[in-house]
């Protein structure tokens, strides 16, 4: 599913005018039906549409059309609709015109009845601050919200005022429980502020044609797009058809690292795990995670070249490698890396394992120059804010407003790798630019060791042969939706979370994968 700014979504309109004849009254049309059946598909099982009592707000623009025609659909399925046009200061009740003088009057009966207002005021046009009195009905409708909490607000499009290119938000603007968009989610959504604003986000199809799409770039993740990507398991398959995993992550301060990522791997079905670790070490992981295997490494004191030949020369055969997550900041373990990578580039293409590289393991590149030359082709790298700031040399980097996108875009073509930007709306750039963003996001996740967890899913993919940026497209896609399933499961809401609850859920969220809505 592509994700539009504002001037993408104007040219595929004319485009679809100019080159299929779809004229923006069809496109409307096309609109406000697709936005009347998800309004009613998403309505059971705790509402009915027949003498449902919905409170349309119309703008002077094309959004304000879209809500009309939406009104009249609802309203031959029974639905008991009000219209209240902003900006001629009309209301019309069930097809009534109330005399001017009692419209005030009347437009407070009404939101204070109301099931449902649905705000078609200002969609993608907005072009200034909103005026006082728009300012002033969507404070009116906030308070009931507020005062009426099972009273539901639906945007169409999207909620008034907000900036669909940067999800900046004008102070009018309200949060609604639900956004049905049309044709493509927008740019602005996954930022914030305007990502709180959001709601349940439905998208509805106003019937444009695939082919106007194709040069979109930018695109949302959803559980279809996921599903397609997931390795195949045919019954005539062993554990070698897997591939196997190589882990050189965890030390003594931070051991569990490597069990979250080497089961994570496991969870996302590779067929091997091997976590490379020191003797001294050995015995808790042997313990803790009996499905893995071992290469022994030399104690951390050791001499760096010995540390990285051990770890070399049992590379053959495996698919993935995932360098980072708990591994320390000693200036030996930053040379093991170096030696690690300079083996991995001398290596061909065929032959050499996809590389991810997290946590420590960024830390230790980004204390060096041009870190990034060093890469072998099509590395992965994970980082959080913190570490992308430190990455670009000091930047300061936000968890979720519109400059990380620009940030992400140029880092993953400069740096030439697949770049995963962490927040709460994770961004993946290839480094061709290709851009993917994620949607859902989970404030449970906000705990030690889920990123361990997000790694080890992207080297377990690698390992079954999934394209690298598809590999972590589909474990940032399913690391949410494990964390969801935990959230249900466990019956926890946004905190509380283990990073080790994910794993039993990360098989269900691949299965799941199969009904996505989206
Ligand atoms: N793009 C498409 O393919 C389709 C879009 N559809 C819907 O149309 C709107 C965009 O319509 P448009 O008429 O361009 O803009 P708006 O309805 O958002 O508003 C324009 C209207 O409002 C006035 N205006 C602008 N800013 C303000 C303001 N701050 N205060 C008051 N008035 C303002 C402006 O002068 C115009 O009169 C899109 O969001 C979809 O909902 C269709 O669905 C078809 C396909
Ligand atoms: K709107």
């Amino acid at each position: 599913m592509h994700i539009v700014t504002i001037s993408e979504m104007k040219e595929l309109e004319t485009r679809a005018d100019k080159e299929y004849g779809l004229t923006s009254e069809i496109l409307m049309s096309n609109a406000g039906r697709s936005a009347a059946e998800l309004f009613e598909a998403n309505l059971l099982p705790t509402h009915k549409l027949k003498g449902l009592k919905v409170l349309f707000l119309i703008g002077p623009g094309n959004n304000g059309g879209d809500g009309l025609v939406m009104a009249s659909h609802l309203e031959k399925e029974g639905a008991l609709i009000s219209l209240y046009y902003w900006k001629e200061h009309k209301l019309v009740v069930q097809g009534t015109r109330r005399p001017d003088e009692v419209v005030d009057e009347t437009l407070a009966e009404q939101i204070q009845r109301a099931d449902y207002i649905i705000d078609a005021l200002l969609g993608t046009g907005r072009s200034r601050p909103l005026p006082d009195d728009m300012r002033a009905l969507l404070a009116r409708v906030k308070d009931e919200r507020a005062r009426r909490a099972d009273l539901r607000l639906v945007a169409i499009d999207l909620p008034t005022g907000l900036n669909a290119d940067t999800g900046e938000v004008d102070p009018g603007s309200i949060a609604m429980d639900t956004t049905i968009t049309l044709a493509c989610p927008k740019q602005g959504f996954f930022f914030f502020p305007g990502r709180d604003y959001i709601g349940d986000l439905e998208v509805g199809d106003i019937g444009l044609p695939a082919a106007l799409e194709s040069q979109l770039q930018t695109d949302m993740l959803t559980g279809q797009q996921v599903h397609k990507l997931l390795p195949e398991r045919p019954l005539n398959s062993n554990k070698g058809t897997f591939g196997k995993v190589m882990l050189l992550c965890g030390s003594l301060p931070y051991p569990g690292s490597a069990y979250l990522a080497g089961s994570s791997a496991a969870r996302v079905g590779a067929g091997l795990i091997t976590l490379a670790v020191t003797e001294k070490m050995l015995s808790f992981y042997a313990s803790s995670f009996h499905e893995a295997t071992f290469t022994i490494l030399p104690e951390e004191n050791a001499e760096s070249y010995e540390r990285a030949k051990a770890l070399i020369d049992k590379l053959e055969g495996y698919k993935a490698l995932l360098i980072g997550p708990g591994l320390g900041q000693s200036s030996n373990t930053r040379e093991v890396i170096l030696q690690v990578l300079e083996h991995l580039r001398s290596l061909p293409d065929e032959t050499r394992p996809h590389l991810v590289i997290d946590a420590d393991g960024l830390n230790n590149l980004s204390a060096l120059e041009r870190w990034w030359t060093l890469l072998p082709k099509d590395t992965v790298i994970t980082p959080h804010p913190g570490e992308m700031g430190r990455l670009c040399k000091g930047v300061k980097v936000s968890g979720g407003n519109i400059e990380r996108l620009e940030l992400a875009r140029t880092k993953a073509r400069e740096w030439q790798v697949n770049l995963l930007l962490k927040g709460s709306c994770t961004i993946l750039v290839d480094p061709e630019g290709r851009t993917r963003i994620n949607w859902w996001g989970n404030p449970a996740l906000a705990t030690a060791g889920t990123g361990d967890v997000l790694a080890g899913m992207i080297s377990g993919f690698l390992a079954q042969g999934v394209q690298p940026f598809d590999a972590a497209s589909a474990a940032v896609y399913l690391h949410t939706a494990a964390a969801d399933l935990v959230n249900q499961n466990m019956h926890i809401g946004r905190a509380g979370l283990l990073a080790s609850d994910l794993l039993p859920n990360i098989p269900i969220s691949l299965v799941d994968t199969a009904h996505a809505k989206m």
